[in-house]
């Protein structure tokens, strides 16, 4: 699904009443009736009174037509219009007769008491922000912000304050409990920094020519179930295990053995062929007794937490259809001295995440050695030890970005929309997933179903989508049972099956 920024929407907007063709005001009365609607469904027949604001735009002409559609339908409805310029928009002003009992606001002594809880409608600024709201205006957010432990805020098309594609972080914005966007998701929803001002955010489709949609070119995209399917391919009835090669997964050392029984787990649930596991000698009977149907590379090293004393185990590295490398294997020297040795031995697409990266961080020399197309990992810290700071999410994935570019890597940068940048350009961010997945072990658990998916042949970029999918769904599907409280690393890989059918569906 595309991601488009504020301009391109407004030429969404413009081709529609062209090409459909519809006139504005008709498209606009489409927007809000969805908007009406969705708010019946969840609030139901009897809801609390409706408070809808309305600024001077075509954001508060959608709050004024919402307002005459859920009078009309019995509900008890006040209407403000916020005098926050001299004129309306002309669709605005269209409106306006369509709703008399409009009241107004022109200065912030005259918002009014909302006395009984009710549902407020955050109708005063939508795509067209340009700018920080200031003055009076301002006030009348943090007024409507004020009443949010009382009542249910719902914001129309974005959260007023917000800019859709731009830092606005310390701007005033209300803090919506829901946020009903009109056809596409804003970038600035799938940041961090946003997340606590948007809500729950509920697409609603307006209709937007699809014509449109299908020739704009953007490098963000949200990834869909459409895109998974189209990704996931069936297993060939005269496969076998060789068809979905052989992983090499360098996890693990003395204490920190669960991560590498996780990863290799997840490696096998996730579909490879076969997997060795190249752990330290102190992790055999672990990983044995915990895997039995991983083989076990062990080293015979003094200092349990270092992999590679044995440059001769190495040199078979490339026999492997890939490796995945970084779950506990700590950051000594003698790890980090085997993993450059391991970036010159193999040349392949691996998958590099906690430990390795660390490594990297602390030797960015190692950086340009990774094999192109190759799948970073990292955590928010991670990223940071690798590429430095940022003052804003935007920033963050600029750099991001710019990386997985410079670099010819895929970066995967886990967060609530872990926002995967391609060597191209493209960026896609995951949807699934839930916070019970914040646990110890969950990163372990992608590392291990990145590692399976390339083993079966997946290009990188296919298996990043569709592991960062699977991984995600999971753990919703784990969480659907079980809590996001009580959600271990462990279910995640327990309920990769379930997520599996669930795409076939
Ligand atoms: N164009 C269309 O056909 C449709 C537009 N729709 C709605 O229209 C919205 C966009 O409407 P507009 O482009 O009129 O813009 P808005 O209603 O978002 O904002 C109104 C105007 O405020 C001014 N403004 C910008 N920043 C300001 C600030 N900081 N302080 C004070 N004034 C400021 C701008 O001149 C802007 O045009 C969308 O978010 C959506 O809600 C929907 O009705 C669907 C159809
Ligand atoms: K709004």
């Amino acid at each position: 699904m595309k991601i488009l920024s504020a301009q391109q929407i407004r030429a969404a907007d413009a081709y529609t009443i062209e090409h459909e063709p519809i006139s504005s005001v008709l498209l606009m009365e489409r927007a809000a009736m969805e908007c009406a609607g969705w708010m019946v469904h969840t609030f139901g027949e009897t809801p609390p009174p409706y408070y809808i604001f309305c600024g001077m735009g075509n954001n508060g002409g959608d709050g004024l037509v919402i307002a005459r559609r859920l009078q009309e339908q019995g509900f008890a409805v006040q209407a403000w219009l916020v005098h926050t310029a001299d004129t309306p928009s002309a669709d605005n002003a269209a409106n306006q007769p369509y709703y008399p009992e409009l009241q107004h606001i022109r200065e912030p002594g005259e918002f009014p008491l909302l006395e009984e809880p009710g549902i407020i409608v955050d109708a005063l600024f939508g795509t067209g922000l340009n700018r920080p709201v200031e003055g009076w205006a301002a006030g009348v957010i943090h007024k409507i912000n004020d009443q949010r432990h009382r009542h249910t805020i719902v914001s129309i098309d974005m959260p007023s304050g917000m800019m859709a594609d731009e830092p606005s972080l310390h701007f005033p914005c209300v803090h919506a409990r829901y946020t009903l966007t009109f056809e596409y998701y804003k970038l600035a929803f799938l940041l961090p920094e946003n997340g606590e001002r948007t809500g729950k955010t509920e697409l609603l489709k307006i209709g937007i020519h699809p014509d449109y949609t299908a020739q704009v070119q953007t490098e963000y995209h949200l990834t869909d179930p459409e895109t998974i399917r189209t990704i996931y391919r069936p297993r060939d009835a005269f496969s076998h295990k060789g068809t979905y090669g052989h992983a090499l997964m360098i996890a693990g050392s003395y204490g920190k053995m669960g991560a590498a029984v996780l990863a290799t787990r997840a490696c096998l649930r996730a579909g490879a062929g076969l997997v060795t596991a190249h752990i330290p000698r102190c992790g055999y009977e672990i990983m044995q007794t915990a895997v039995p149907e991983a083989m076990c590379d062990t080293e015979e090293s003094a200092l349990y937490s270092a992999h590679f004393d044995e440059p001769f185990r190495l040199r078979q590295a490339p026999d492997y259809a890939v490796v995945g490398i970084g779950p506990g294997i700590g950051a000594d020297t003698a790890t980090a001295k085997a993993l450059e040795r391991l970036l010159q031995a193999f040349h392949k697409p691996m998958v590099l995440d906690a430990d390795a990266l660390n490594i990297i961080g602390k030797y960015p020399a190692l950086l340009p050695q990774i094999p192109k197309d190759s799948i970073l990992t990292p955590h928010p810290k991670e990223f940071e030890r690798l590429f430095g700071s940022t003052d804003n999410h935007f920033e963050r994935l600029e750099l991001l970005t710019r990386k997985a570019c410079e670099l010819q890597l895929y970066i995967l940068l886990k967060g609530k929309y872990s926002a995967m940048a391609c060597p191209d350009g493209a960026v896609y961010f995951n949807p699934t997933g839930n916070p019970g997945m914040a646990t110890a072990g969950a990163g372990d658990v992608l590392t291990g179903i990145l590692t399976g998916l390339l083993s079966q042949g997946y290009t990188p970029k296919a298996a990043l989508l569709l592991g960062a999918w699977l991984h995600g769904l999971a753990g919703d599907l784990a969480a659907d049972d079980l809590s996001e409280e009580a959600l271990v690393a462990e279910d995640i890989i327990h309920y990769l099956g379930q997520a599996y059918l669930n795409i076939k569906k």
